[in-house]
């Protein structure tokens, strides 16, 4: 499973991003953490970052990828996924990402959006800045990080919408309500079959088909249930929690269609396909 989580500050990307990882024993990659270790023991890097932190700015997008970069190498070599958590932040972010996946082979199946109103967000972070103390949980600060994520990294859910992953989830209900939707949604996603695409056509139209059409549909919990998204009845349930797969699958086959189009017959101008 490779995943990211985008959400708004207090939506539950800590907690949540935790608990994926722990369930599918990949790597939990969460940016804020490393960067606040690095704060808490002093380093060159701390000391870099901390002004960044304590106003609630980004912090260079160098810094960041290096970090998101070392993560994603040591888990490639573990054969793991990921849960890459408060990356990307914004669009040029999710360009350069899109880039060093494909180079590592280690492009994400899922974009998790957790959903959250602002008031309850800010409820939630000043009830625990009560407790945790963290630098950037004061009132100005926890303004200044939302309407940061509402400009610059919101839009980055249309690119994963785009690209046919986003999966959006409710993060107005309790942690544990929230953990069963996700999960119940990306166990779907896992068990999906891994798509030959030596065999584009089959893969497309047999592989998939085969599973849905033997996959019990009391066995599929509608996993978008809850966000806003109605559930379907009889056999459309069968096929709905598919649906954000098979699009990037389609664009993927697509693209070897192509390819392999153009290697043995040149490649003419303007193919509709
Ligand atoms: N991708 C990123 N790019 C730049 N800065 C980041 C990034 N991710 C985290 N940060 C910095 O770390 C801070 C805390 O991030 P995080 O712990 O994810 O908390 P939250 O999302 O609740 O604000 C951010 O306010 C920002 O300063």
């Amino acid at each position: 499973m490779r995943l990211l989580l985008i959400a708004p500050p207090g939506a539950g990307k800590g907690t949540q991003g935790s608990r994926i990882a722990a369930h599918f024993g990949i790597p939990h990659i969460a940016i804020g953490d490393l960067l606040r270790s690095h704060v808490a023991r002093g380093t060159d890097l701390g000391h870099a970052v901390q002004r960044h932190l304590d106003c609630g700015s980004l912090v260079p997008d160098e810094i960041v990828l290096e970090m998101v970069r070392e993560a994603f190498i040591a888990a490639k070599t573990a054969g793991l996924g990921y849960v890459l958590d408060g990356y990307p932040r914004t669009s040029a972010q999710a360009e350069t990402l899109s880039r060093m996946a494909a180079e590592l082979g280690m492009a994400p199946d899922v974009a998790l959006h957790l959903r959250a109103d602002d008031d309850e967000v800010v409820r939630r972070l000043l009830a625990r800045a009560a407790t945790e103390h963290r630098q950037d949980d004061t009132e100005p600060v926890i303004r200044r990080r939302l309407a940061l994520y509402h400009q610059v990294t919101s839009p980055v859910l249309d690119w994963y919408a785009l690209d046919g992953i986003l999966l959006p989830v409710d993060g107005m209900r309790t942690p544990d309500e929230v953990t069963t939707t996700i999960l119940d949604a990306l166990e779907v996603v896992e068990a999906m079959p891994s798509i030959d695409l030596a065999d584009p056509v089959a893969a497309a139209t047999g592989a998939c088909v085969d599973f849905v059409r033997s996959t019990p549909i009391t066995a599929i919990r509608f996993p978008f249930a809850g966000h806003g998204i109605t559930r379907p009845s009889g056999d459309a349930l069968a096929e709905k929690p598919f649906a954000h797969r098979l699009s990037p699958m389609r664009t993927r086959i697509r693209q070897e269609q192509r390819q392999r189009r153009a290697a043995a017959y040149g490649d003419p101008p303007n193919v509709v396909m």
